[in-house]
């Protein structure tokens, strides 16, 4: 198993008030997999992804990256934010290859590698091109050649679109799509977007409201390879409303305060 979260749960003390965030949650992901947490805002979707990153720790409950007991960060775990932090100084080849520089792999291994993930996020021609001569698309495409270079177990992403113009959002879920096919990276994917969930995900784990539980894992029942055409069509329709039924039936649950 790629992903195994069991009983996992979290509160915050704020201000004298305890808020349970997470309530005894289990996700098993399989490798290769790509999950979505999806879930009303506050449902503790980041706070279990931190979790996983190993930058926070569980109250109780135990996560396993492929068998072994998360304590802290690791590179088995890479997490791909919503501004890609890229090297200024280096070229975007020099970024790519920063990780198996440091890890000692092979100069020649690692170049051929570097270039051949250039070459998948389609920016093979741009490999010596500083961050500030990219779009900031590219930029994203850097980070994940930068992030697969280094053969992680799994990819945390935390809304990583979001932030991004509608045009933009279109192409990096494109993208998302087709180096997730091609690379087969296990991914877990928080979102709030129920069409994102329905076009990425092979199973959205849908989120209940304070405190955070599992209210159930759908699966999307959508052939691959998706495109955005696939969002037209009537199987994607029948998926994207049973998702929303799903997400409706965790709305206006009672918010768990704990004195
Ligand atoms: N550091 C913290 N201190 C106190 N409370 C926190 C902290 N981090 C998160 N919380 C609380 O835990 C709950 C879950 O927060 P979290 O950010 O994980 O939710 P979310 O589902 O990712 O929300 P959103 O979709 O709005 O980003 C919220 O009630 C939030 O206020």
């Amino acid at each position: 198993m790629a992903l195994d979260i069991r009983g996992v749960s979290k509160h915050f003390r704020h201000k004298g008030k305890n808020t349970l965030a997470l309530d005894n949650v289990d996700l098993h992901v399989q490798p290769g997999e790509f999950i979505c947490l999806l879930g009303p805002s506050g449902c503790g979707k980041s706070t279990l992804l931190n979790i996983v990153a190993g930058f926070m720790k569980a109250d109780s409950g135990t996560i396993l990256s492929q068998g072994t007991p998360v304590t802290k960060p690791g590179a088995d775990r890479c997490v791909l934010f919503q501004q890609p932090t890229l090297y200024s100084w280096m070229t975007t080849k020099q970024n790519v290859m920063f990780g198996p520089k440091m890890t000692g792999m092979d100069k020649t291994a690692a170049s051929e590698r570097a270039a051949e993930l250039l070459d998948i996020v389609g920016l093979g021609a741009f490999q010596n091109h500083y961050p500030h001569q990219l779009s900031g698309g590219m930029r994203h495409r850097v980070a994940y050649a930068r992030a697969l270079i280094n053969k992680p177990n799994i990819l945390l992403l935390d809304e990583p679109f979001a932030a991004l113009d509608a045009i933009t959002r279109v192409s990096m879920q494109n993208f998302l799509l087709e180096l997730w096919q091609q690379e087969r990276t296990t991914i877990l994917f928080v979102t709030h977007d129920v069409e994102e969930a329905c076009l990425l995900a092979d199973r959205v784990c849908v989120m209940s409201a304070r405190p955070g539980r599992v209210h159930a894992i759908s699966t999307v029942d959508i052939p691959r390879p998706r495109t955005q055409a696939t969002v037209e069509s009537q199987v994607f329709i029948e998926n994207r409303r049973a998702l929303r039924t799903t997400l409706e039936e965790t709305l206006g649950q009672q918010e768990a305060v704990v004195q």
